[in-house]
């Protein structure tokens, strides 16, 4: 049975195969002639730009950039083929609707692929309404929303394929643990430089996920390796295709922890046919937000202090700025600022006098709009009401005085000297220390912001349709309510409360819904990435009940005692052997500081390989050997992963305990940690 379907299976993939590579000529054709056309067209216009009339130019330019258009269309449309050519399709649902004799087998691919003449459906877009049933249901009672209603029926067939270079590796048909079968033989694959789509395997957990329409806000809090960050990535491809008539690539955004994450995660999106969205970092916004006002230190030092200093006061400041509290406690201050800093009092023009009643009242009539435009709107006021000893209008220079003169009773001028003042108001004047004049501590970034807002209000950014919070776990509550004011758009926001590299100034999905009350969230509890064996060591050291680790197995994790110093580094450079002589494709060496990270660069140089340090200035991402700290690891995978310096010297507080957490959950497949004094407590068994 399974042998003449498969037959079947392989007449129809040869039939589909012929059709895309003629539909690939005919495109490649009306490539060559869009080219032709616009070549011709500007050849035309250059070559009797003197004898033809304004309008008949601009005729032209219209052609041309007509022609241009159907080009690209055209080589987007080339591009879809082409890869539908090596790889069509992924999967089959065979479903009978209720009302239908017979049921209808649906391929389902990265994109969708028609016959030209009766525009019948060969391959449909995974992303399409009837491809849910692919992720969501087994054979038997099935159903989907359809844009004329919900669809119910039944599914007959469920199989799933492996085509490479357009012939078969595999086709497994349907059974309840199908999909279990092929994610197992994906999972198991090496890592590559960048992250892989997951079209073919979407869990249906993730496909909830991905698929949800109506959320303003959605929280995704998942597992190490549960696949935030490509279903987050899938989701805005769905949408995209979902929305297409509204929202674009050049609309979606995504704050993330830095330029190589940032690499890493750049083909998903133009592996599914769509173009990478914009990025920015935290740091990136806050430049932007606050200009000339001052510097300030980035997230990455502060985190080097942190650890390399230990300076208790310091991670005191952080926490206390990491306070939910400390939004309702900047908007007091703004409320507070605007009333008594500002000192009204009489203005004598040449023409006329205003008295500082007349400008109190018209201040205070302004109430609850931001002070910058509060003060411009008090001063409008007054300069339009007021008028001369022979009762004429002011002149626009008189207004311009008035203006002038307004401003300046706001009686703190520089926005970082107000900063300065909320600390004296609320009584904590010892939390706020510049790290030098004009540069302030990570810490104070985004509540200067906020209170920015406050004081001059938003210019939300329309550009912004859709924005993508990675690492949410990260990021304090003034940051989210800073976003939430310049970014009023939908947002998915994930992390991982147990990922944590900054614990003095992490939130929980608790104090991000506060921020968010409507959002929505969805939790992600199955761990893909790492192995059975690595999920259960990694829970060790920081347990989760709730975790499901994936019935993946492989070596059981080693943690390696060396007598000394040396012998450690010796016993590294032997695992960087091994590793190099061995198939696998990435290694990771995650330490806990910088410091650490460039000692193990100079220990291993000897090995002449490529060794790739990854720090703060790092913009790409390698396969070989990379060398590197827990804060810029996060995110990323190896195959394998070293946790040097696995000693109770490094490894002795909380933030360190997530440090570990987040090296070891890098690993794929497998995981060494070496020591050579005594054993971090959080690896006791
Ligand atoms: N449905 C799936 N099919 C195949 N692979 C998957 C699936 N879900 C997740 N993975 C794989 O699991 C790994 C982890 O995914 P991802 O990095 O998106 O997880 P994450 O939750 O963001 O991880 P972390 O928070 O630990 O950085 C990746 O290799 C990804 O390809």
């Amino acid at each position: 049975m399974l042998y003449e379907s498969e037959t079947a299976e392989q007449e129809h993939l040869r039939d589909i195969v012929k059709k895309l590579q003629a539909a690939l000529t005919a495109i490649e054709d009306k490539v060559s002639d869009s080219y032709r056309d616009v070549i011709e067209a500007k050849k035309y216009l250059w070559v009797n730009m003197a004898q033809l009339d304004p309008a008949e130019r601009a005729a032209n330019r219209v052609d041309i950039s007509l022609s241009i258009d159907a080009g690209e269309k055209a080589v987007a449309k080339r591009q879809r083929i082409s890869k539908l050519v090596s790889s069509p399709y992924f999967g089959r649902v065979d479903f009978k609707a209720l009302d239908h004799a017979e049921a209808d087998a649906c391929y389902i691919g990265v994109h969708a692929f028609s016959e030209e003449e009766s525009q019948r459906n060969l391959i449909y877009d995974w992303r399409s309404p009837i491809a849910s049933l692919f992720y969501d249901f087994h054979v038997g009672e099935a159903h989907y929303e359809a844009p004329m209603g919900r669809m119910k029926g039944k599914i007959t067939t469920k199989r799933q394929y492996k085509i490479r270079d357009g012939i078969m590796d595999y086709m497994i048909e349907s059974s309840m643990n199908i999909n279990d079968d092929v994610l197992q033989k994906e999972l198991s694959s090496s890592s590559d430089e960048k992250m892989k789509n997951i079209v073919a395997t979407i869990q249906q957990e993730q496909n909830r996920i991905i698929r949800n329409e109506t959320a303003g806000e959605l929280i995704i809090q998942g597992v190490a390796g549960s696949g935030k960050t490509s279903v987050a990535l899938h989701r805005v491809a769905y949408l995209l295709y979902r929305f297409k008539e509204t929202l674009t690539s050049g609309n979606v955004l995504i704050i993330s922890p830095n330029k190589v994450f940032s690499d890493y995660i750049s083909n998903v999106l133009p592996e599914l046919g769509e173009e990478m969205i914009m990025e920015a970092s935290m740091e990136e916004l806050a430049a932007q937000e606050l200009g000339s006002i001052c510097k300030f230190q980035t997230f990455y030092e502060q985190a080097a202090v942190l650890l390399e200093d230990r300076d208790e006061a310091f991670a005191k400041r952080i926490r206390y700025k990491a306070r939910l509290d400390l939004i309702g406690e900047l908007e007091s201050f703004a409320k507070h600022a605007e009333t008594h800093y500002f000192e009204p009092e009489d203005i004598m023009l040449e023409q006329a006098a205003i008295s500082r009643k007349a400008i109190l009242d018209s201040y205070q009539a302004t109430a609850g709009m931001p002070l910058e435009q509060r003060l411009a709107k008090t001063a409008a006021v007054i300069g339009g009401q007021s008028r001369t000893e022979d009762g004429e209008r002011l002149k626009p220079a008189a207004i311009k005085k008035i203006k002038t003169a307004v401003k300046k009773m706001f009686k703190i001028p520089s926005m970082l000297n107000l900063y300065k003042e909320f600390y004296n108001f609320i009584g904590r004047p010892e939390m706020y220390k510049p790290i030098a004049k004009n540069i302030i501590e990570f810490a104070d970034v985004f509540p200067l912001i906020y209170l920015k807002i406050l004081i001059e209000g938003a210019e939300p950014v329309q550009l912004v349709k859709h924005l993508l919070v990675d690492e949410m776990q990260d990021y304090t509550p003034v940051q989210y309510a800073v976003l939430a004011k310049r970014f009023p758009c939908k947002k998915t926001i994930l992390g991982d409360a147990s990922q944590s590299v900054n614990p003095y100034s992490s939130t929980s999905l608790t104090a991000i819904k506060e921020v968010f009350p409507r959002a929505e969230s969805m939790e992600l509890l199955k761990s893909y990435r790492s192995t059975f064996e690595i999920t259960n060591f990694a829970l060790r050291i920081k347990p989760n009940q709730e975790l499901v680790p994936i019935e993946r197995h492989g070596d059981v994790p080693q943690v390696i005692r060396y007598g000394s110093l040396k012998e450690e580094l010796d016993g590294i450079r032997e695992l960087c052997r091994q590793f190099l002589n061995s198939k696998l494709h990435s290694l990771g060496i995650v330490c806990k500081t910088k410091t650490q990270a460039e000692q193990i660069v100079h220990a291993i140089k000897e090995l002449h390989a490529d060794v790739h340090l990854l720090d703060f200035t790092s913009e790409v991402f390698h396969e070989g050997i990379t060398v590197t700290f827990a804060h810029m690891a996060k995110g990323l995978e190896f195959d394998q992963v070293i946790v040097p310096f696995a000693d109770r010297e490094t490894y002795q507080t909380e933030l360190d305990r997530s440090l570990l957490y987040v090296a070891c959950t890098r690993a794929m497949h497998s995981l060494y940690l070496t020591y050579s004094d005594e054993i971090a407590p959080f690896l006791h068994v």
